[in-house]
C-alpha cells in the first residue's frame, strides 16, 4: 500500500454558540483537511485546527508545512513499513504539530485499513464507548449558568468551565454554576493560562473552602512557567492538569519528573498526532499519572482519531472530546458516533469514515 498523493482542503462548520476562553473567541471551525491516497485506491483522512494562540500554527503555516515539507518526504513510501513512514513524517520539519497531526491521523486511518481493523482495536482495544464532558464558555455568570443548565439538559454529567479572565469574577461564576446545577454534576475548570501562580493558589483555595468540589483545574498559569505550575500543584488540593505546558513526550517527561502537575492533557494537535500521543501515554503510565484526551476546535475527523486513541488506552481516564458537540452541523458521514456525551467507536476498519465530502478538496 504505497502513498501516491496527499491532498489538502478546508472544512468550515459554524459553532452552535461562540466559543470563548481566556485566550480567544471563535464563531466557527475553520480547519484544514487532508486526504492521503494509496496505489491500492485506499484513502485516509486527517484534520488540523489552526489554533495560533496555543500551537502557533496558522492556516497558511499548516498548508505550507504539509505541501512543502511533509508531502515530498512521504510520496512513494509504503504503509506496510509504518515505522519508516512515521519517522519520515515526524522528522520532516520542526514544530508545526497541527500539520503533522493531520497527516499522522490520515496515515493511522490507512494503517487500520491495511490491517482491516478499527484503529482503537489495533492500538489496544480497551473500550468501545467513552463519555465526554462539554465546555462552557467564559461569559457573564448568568449566561454561564444558563449554558450549564442547557448542557445538563442535554445529558452531560461533566462540565468543563472556562475561567481565567478575572479571579474575583471566576469565583462568582463558579459559585453561581454550582448553586444552579447541584452536586450530581462534575465540574472541572480550565483557566487557559489566565492566572498568575499566586493568584491561582489564592482562588483555588477559596474554591476549596467554598466547597465547590472542583474535579481538577486545567492550565492555571502560563504554558512555559513549569515552576509556576509546580507552585500551584504543591499548594492546592484540587488536582492540576497540564495542557498548554505539554506538547511533546519530552515536555511530559519534564513535567512529571518535576511533579509539576497531577494530570496531563493529550491533544493530537499538540503532539503532532497519534504516534507521539502513544509515547506520552507510556510515559504517564510509567509515572502512574492519568491522562485526559482533549481537542481544539476540531470537527468529527480529527476528534474521531482522538476517540480511537481514548478507546485504546486505559491510562486515558478523562475525556474532553466535545468538538463535534459544539458544532451546529456534521458534514462527515461515518467515523465515531457522537451522541451528545456518549461517543461510540465504529467497527469499520481504520477510523471508519464513510463519506468525507469531495468539495472540501476543491481549492478554488
Ligand atoms: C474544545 C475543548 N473542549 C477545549 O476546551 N479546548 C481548549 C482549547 C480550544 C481552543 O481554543 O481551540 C483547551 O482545552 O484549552
Ligand atoms: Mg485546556
Amino acid at each position: 500500500m504505497k502513498i501516491v498523493d496527499i491532498q489538502v482542503g478546508r472544512i468550515s462548520v459554524p459553532l452552535r454558540t461562540p466559543f470563548k476562553t481566556a485566550l480567544r473567541t471563535v464563531k466557527s471551525i475553520e480547519d484544514i483537511v487532508v486526504k492521503v491516497v494509496t496505489d491500492t485506491g485506499h484513502v485516509g483522512y486527517g484534520e488540523a485546527a489552526p489554533t495560533a494562540v496555543i500551537t502557533g500554527d496558522t492556516t497558511g503555516a499548516i498548508i505550507g508545512a504539509i505541501n512543502e515539507s511533509i508531502k515530498p518526504q512521504l510520496i512513494g513510501l509504503s504503509i506496510n513499513n509504518f515505522e519508516d513512514v512515521m519517522q519520515r513524517l515526524h522528522g520532516s520539519l520542526l514544530k508545526n504539530s497541527s500539520g503533522k497531526a493531520a497527516v499522522d491521523i490520515a496515515l493511522y486511518d490507512l494503517f487500520g485499513q491495511l490491517h482491516n481493523a478499527p484503529l482503537y482495536k489495533l492500538l489496544g482495544g480497551y473500550k468501545k464507548e467513552i463519555i465526554t464532558d462539554i465546555t462552557i464558555s467564559v461569559n457573564e455568570p448568568e449566561e454561564m449558568v444558563k449554558d450549564s443548565l442547557d448542557a445538563v439538559g442535554r445529558g452531560y454529567k461533566t462540565l468543563k468551565i472556562k475561567v481565567g479572565k478575572d479571579p474575583l469574577k471566576d469565583m462568582e461564576r463558579m459559585k453561581a454554576i454550582r448553586k444552579a446545577i447541584g452536586y450530581d454534576i462534575q465540574l472541572r475548570i480550565d483557566a487557559n493560562q489566565g492566572w498568575k501562580p499566586k493568584e491561582a493558589i489564592n482562588i483555588l483555595r477559596k474554591m476549596e473552602d467554598a466547597g465547590l468540589e472542583i474535579e481538577f483545574v486545567e492550565q492555571p498559569v502560563l504554558a512555559h512557567d513549569f515552576e509556576g505550575l509546580k507552585l500551584v500543584t504543591d499548594n492546592v488540593s484540587i488536582p492540576v492538569l497540564a495542557d498548554e505546558s505539554v506538547f511533546s513526550p519530552r515536555d511530559a517527561l519534564k513535567i512529571l519528573e518535576m511533579r509539576a502537575a497531577d494530570l496531563i492533557n493529550i491533544k493530537l494537535m499538540k503532539t503532532g498526532g497519534i504516534y507521539n500521543a502513544l509515547k506520552i501515554c507510556s510515559i504517564a503510565e510509567t509515572y502512574g499519572v492519568e491522562c485526559m484526551i482533549g481537542c481544539m476546535l476540531e470537527s468529527k475527523i480529527s476528534v474521531t482519531a482522538a476517540a480511537h486513541l481514548a478507546g485504546a488506552k486505559s491510562i486515558i481516564t478523562k475525556i474532553d472530546l466535545d468538538g463535534p458537540a459544539l458544532c451546529s452541523i456534521d458534514p462527515v458521514e461515518g467515523g465515531a458516533n457522537f451522541e451528545e456525551y456518549k461517543i461510540i467507536l465504529p467497527e469499520a476498519s481504520g477510523l471508519g469514515f464513510v463519506r468525507v465530502p469531495e468539495e472540501f478538496f476543491n481549492n478554488d
